[in-house]
């Protein structure tokens, strides 16, 4: 499969893969206004922790170029870039993404687009390693060959600047050789494991399962997975995690069998000045993505629906955090703030 681009910059847009038309239809978004790149990333047209960093790094020069086009002042300008950066609350990378760039405004339009080519350029970089570093743990302690893997929502090429984190290790291990099979679980309610995870796996061929997310527990527990590998939005100092709703269920079941809980993300989704997850803000998303189904409300009026869009897995569950930097083992005391944590990365 040629490599996806879920964010690029054209010259003078933001170029978006649609995700809310995926799998069916595969469309961009040339996008050149801030409100419109709000709209996008609050309707997870464009989503993925490292996808919104780079989102939110060109999101600096598409408002200065508008402020240019529309004679805004430097206010106006400032609370356009504090709308891109608190569109979602959840994932550390869209404000990081932001507040990288944000400083170069004085030096101009250029190195604001230089530094936003950095930050995809090390995503796409740090991916690769991830891949490698993750593959690398797993084959060291999983015996069984070839593997199977459970992941959970999106996590490929669509979620970042290129290749995947979680997705990114399946990939790799596929390169090699070693996957038997992936359960995708469909992570509801916006699907991002049935409509993207698994177009994701179809175009790479590799062979998948989607499974319903109340399903994941029970496959894991009847012995059919070797391995759980998930992303990540935020990661705290001590090394708790936030990520798509039900990624705690399934390390939950996995403790429970004794099966390898694996995060994989970037260290820019490490959040160090966030002490624990319990500081994390969670996303709550309106309650009829859960109410109605393609629309049509299926829930009885008078439901209310409960929308979190993430939950925290404590660092007692997550047997490897896996970056660019190497592998750290928060469920033995090995997290990011730990100094040996950092000297290990
Ligand atoms: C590669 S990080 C992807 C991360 O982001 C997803 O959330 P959303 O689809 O709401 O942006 C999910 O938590 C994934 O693990």
């Amino acid at each position: 499969m040629t490599e996806l681009q879920a964010v690029s910059w054209t010259g003078d847009a933001l170029r978006l893969i649609d995700q809310t038309l995926l799998p069916h239809r595969l469309e961009h978004l040339e996008i050149r206004e801030v409100d419109a790149l709000v709209d996008a990333i609050v309707r997870l047209a464009v989503r993925g922790a490292p996808a919104l960093g780079v989102a939110g790094a060109y999101g600096v020069a598409l408002a200065m170029l508008q402020a240019e086009r529309e004679g805004w002042d430097r206010a106006r300008l400032e609370a356009a870039l504090e709308r891109i950066r608190t569109a979602r609350p959840t994932a550390v990378n869209l404000a990081g993404g932001v507040d990288r760039v944000r400083p170069l405004v004085d030096a101009g339009l250029a190195a604001v687009l230089e530094e936003a080519g950095r930050v995809l350029e090390e995503d796409v970089a740090a991916n690769r390693a991830i891949g490698v570093h993750g593959a690398q743990w797993i084959c060291a302690r999983v015996p069984r060959r070839p593997l199977r893997i459970l992941t959970h929502c999106n996590t490929g090429a669509l979620a970042t600047a290129g290749w995947g984190t979680a997705l990114g290790v399946v990939r790799e291990l596929h390169a090699r050789g070693l996957v038997e099979v992936v359960y995708a679980d469909e992570t509801r309610p916006l699907l991002q494991g049935s409509r993207l995870t698994a177009w994701e796996l179809a175009h790479e061929g590799i062979p998948h399962y989607v499974l319903a997310d109340g399903a994941a527990a029970g496959t894991i527990l009847r012995g059919l997975v070797d391995v759980a590998i998930i992303g990540a939005d935020r990661i705290a100092a001590n090394g708790d995690t936030a990520n798509k709703i039900g990624s705690v269920g399934v390390a939950l079941a996995c403790a429970d069998a004794g099966v390898p809980f694996v995060v994989a993300a970037p260290w820019s989704t490490v959040d160090l000045a966030t002490a624990t997850g319990a500081d994390i803000p969670i996303e709550s998303r309106a309650e009829e993505e859960v109410l109605c189904w393609q629309g049509v409300r299926v829930a009885p009026e008078g439901s209310r629906g409960l929308n979190p869009a993430f939950d925290v897995t404590p660092a007692r569950l997550i047997d490897a955090l896996v970056t660019e930097r190497g592998v750290l083992e928060p469920a033995h005391g090995r997290t990011p703030a730990r100094p040996g944590g950092r000297e290990a990365l």
